[in-house]
């Protein structure tokens, strides 16, 4: 009698994403997993970073955004998976990224009293090769304030210096870990164009945020991370696209012309739903809805005030979780400061 031997199933390879010209990645993440004690921080992580990309790692706290840049620039050491920097392996040789890559992880502190331009010149001894500080201060707009010690300078100010720190080794690739958090909405804005030059520099932008609007203005392609997975990855336009091709109006008309205009609405073949909120008119329908609305409703002599409402990666992470985004994750915070777990501790 013969037993049939189930053929053994290959696992698919892990996708990191496809870069956009198919080149050599400057970061390369697979199948990465990382638990502290019992808790799985990283369970599954792939993904791939272009040479030159503004690449951002965008999930609620405690998704496992910080575990990852971790492994990747050879803080912590990983359970599974590789992960490779311009080639280089950062796991098991930590001293070969060492001039490739920079970092700026969260809350990095300095001597109190050390002014900007001493920072930027210790740090800039660490390495054979640095960048011209000078040249650096000008570029993060840190100038003005190179003899000003570290506990004098504002928040953006020393999110900046902390950014110059990062790049002083004149890395190809720089990881940014929370760089916005705590700012006011100018400072952010400022940090945000900052980095863009320093990308426009050619240098590799590694973004970890939790912020949806900083992950949608500023990063050529993401990967959404929950929970320790990947659960969407693409450009912002691309991830909301993909998420509905519906389109949403809200309305506004006089009072006496609402009944007549919902009556109007109903009958359009490119509306698909309506609903009232307050003194506004919801109407969600196909590409062509706008068009549709404003002229069926001109037609009858109705000139309504409208605007399109935009779908945003907020959007994106709902549809892919089924769950809303927690903008705080106070809670998982909290947990990770309790932690006991210090091994190549930056936080
Ligand atoms: N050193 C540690 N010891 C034990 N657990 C940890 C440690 N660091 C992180 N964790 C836990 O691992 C999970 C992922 O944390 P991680 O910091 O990587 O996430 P994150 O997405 O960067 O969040 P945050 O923005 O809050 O840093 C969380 O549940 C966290 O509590």
């Amino acid at each position: 009698m013969t037993t049939a031997h189930p053929v053994p199933s290959v696992p698919p390879a892990p996708s990191t994403g496809t870069l956009p010209d198919g080149a050599a990645p400057a970061i390369e993440v697979v199948a990465l997993r990382k638990a502290y004690g019992s808790t799985v921080a990283v369970r599954d992580v792939s993904f791939a970073v272009g040479q030159g990309e503004i690449f951002g790692i965008l999930g609620p706290n405690g998704a496992g955004k910080t575990t990852t840049v971790e492994c990747l620039a050879g803080l912590r050491q990983a359970d599974a998976g590789s992960v490779r920097i311009l080639g280089r392996d950062p796991q098991k040789d930590p001293a070969s990224v060492r001039e490739l890559l920079g970092v700026q992880l969260q809350e990095a502190e300095l001597n109190e009293r050390m002014t900007v331009a001493e920072a930027m010149r210790l740090y800039a001894s660490f390495y054979e090769d640095p960048a011209d500080v000078g040249e650096l201060l000008d570029l993060l707009e840190l100038t003005p304030h190179r003899d000003r010690q570290f506990a004098k300078l504002s928040g953006g100010q020393k999110q900046r210096l902390s950014i110059a720190l990062a790049l002083v080794g004149n890395p190809q690739v720089a990881i940014l870990d929370e760089l916005t958090t705590g700012l006011d909405p100018q400072a952010r804005r400022t940090t945000w164009e900052l980095v863009e030059r320093v990308r426009d520099r050619g240098v590799t932008i590694l973004l970890v945020t939790h912020f949806m609007d900083e992950a949608e203005r500023l990063c050529d392609r993401l990967v959404i991370i929950d929970q320790g997975v990947v659960v969407a990855t693409g450009s912002p336009a691309e991830l909301i696209e993909q998420v509905d091709t519906s389109r949403v109006l809200r309305l506004r008309v006089e009072p006496h012309e609402e009944v007549g205009v919902l009556e109007v609405l109903a009958g359009l073949a490119d509306v698909q739903a309506v609903t009232r909120d307050g003194h506004e008119i919801e109407v969600t329908g196909t590409r062509r809805v706008l068009p549709a609305v404003v002229l069926a409703l001109a037609e009858q002599d109705v000139v309504p005030d409208v605007r399109t409402v935009s779908r945003s990666l907020e959007d994106v992470f709902v549809h892919v979780t089924g769950r809303t985004y927690d903008h705080t994750g106070a809670a998982d915070a909290a947990a990770a400061d309790d932690s006991n777990d210090t091994e190549g501790a930056v936080r």
